[in-house]
């Protein structure tokens, strides 16, 4: 595939060693909004740039009918509008809060644990994520995945950064140098705790991810998950 990589930070980095270890090739590199960028000769763009970028990035993509996948966290508030805008011109998007591998299987395990533990109010859920001092967002993507999975299958109504009411999630988000993402879900009683926790040792994961996501929609049309590439019903 010949790859456009909308953001080259440290994922567009760790990308582009994966892209080109499995025979791919890099066309065009974008680190700023003042880039006038033409995605003419790409199969497929990848976005992880900024959370106030993606929304124009991907949209420039749709509009130029260039299958676009997207990893920036941060601007889910249009995403709505992003599905629309690919409908109507029959283009190609996926979005992923998370790309590890890694991580979409624990998102599997977060539903099965909330599905059992509903039945369980003696338990209060909360959930904490541990990024780099770098990151513009709080909380992380993958840990609004998590909460909104929880809120589907529980009588949860919200997630919040602040002391949790009864029906809210706590999320607590701390920053701590260098570390690439740890992501835990934990349900505490008076009498135990039930945790479950995914430590990405590097950004491999993110980055691997990302690249078998754009293998597998860059020759499909639609609006596609991580569920998909992972072939999970
Ligand atoms: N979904 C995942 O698996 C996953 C994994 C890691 C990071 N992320 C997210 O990806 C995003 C990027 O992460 P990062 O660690 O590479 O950040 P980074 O700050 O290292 O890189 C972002 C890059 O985007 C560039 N940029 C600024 N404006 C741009 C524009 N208009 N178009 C294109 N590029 C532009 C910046 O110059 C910078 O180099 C963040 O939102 C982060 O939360 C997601
Ligand atoms: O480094 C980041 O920034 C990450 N962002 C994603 C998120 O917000 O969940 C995924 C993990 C790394």
């Amino acid at each position: 595939m010949r790859i456009a990589l909308l953001g080259y930070g440290k994922m567009g980095k760790a990308i582009e060693t994966i892209a080109l270890e499995r025979g791919h090739s890099i066309m065009l590199k974008v680190s700023s909004a003042s880039e006038n960028f033409s995605l003419q000769n790409c199969d497929v763009a990848i976005d992880f740039s900024l959370p106030s970028s993606a929304v124009a990035n991907i949209s420039k993509c749709l509009e130029a009918g260039v299958p676009v996948i997207s990893g920036t966290t941060g601007w889910l508030d249009d995403y709505d509008d992003i599905v629309s805008l690919c409908n109507s011109k029959e283009g190609t998007f996926l979005y992923a809060s998370n790309f590890s591998l890694g991580v979409n299987i624990f998102f599997e395990l977060n539903k099965t644990l909330a599905k059992l533990m509903e039945k369980l109010p003696q338990y209060k859920v909360n959930i904490e994520e541990i990024h780099h001092t770098q990151k513009l967002d709080a909380p992380s993507g993958t840990a609004i995945t998590l909460a909104n999975d929880i809120i589907d299958e529980t009588n949860y109504e919200k997630w919040t950064l602040n002391t949790p009411k009864q029906n809210e999630i706590g999320i607590l988000a701390k920053r701590i140098e260098n570390v690439p993402g740890t992501h835990d879900v934990n349900y505490d009683s008076a009498v135990d705790s039930i945790q479950i926790k995914h430590t990405a040792h590097s950004r491999q994961g993110f980055a691997l991810g990302a690249v078998i996501a754009a293998e597998y929609v860059h020759d499909k049309k639609g609006v596609f998950t991580m569920k998909d590439v992972l072939n999970i019903s």
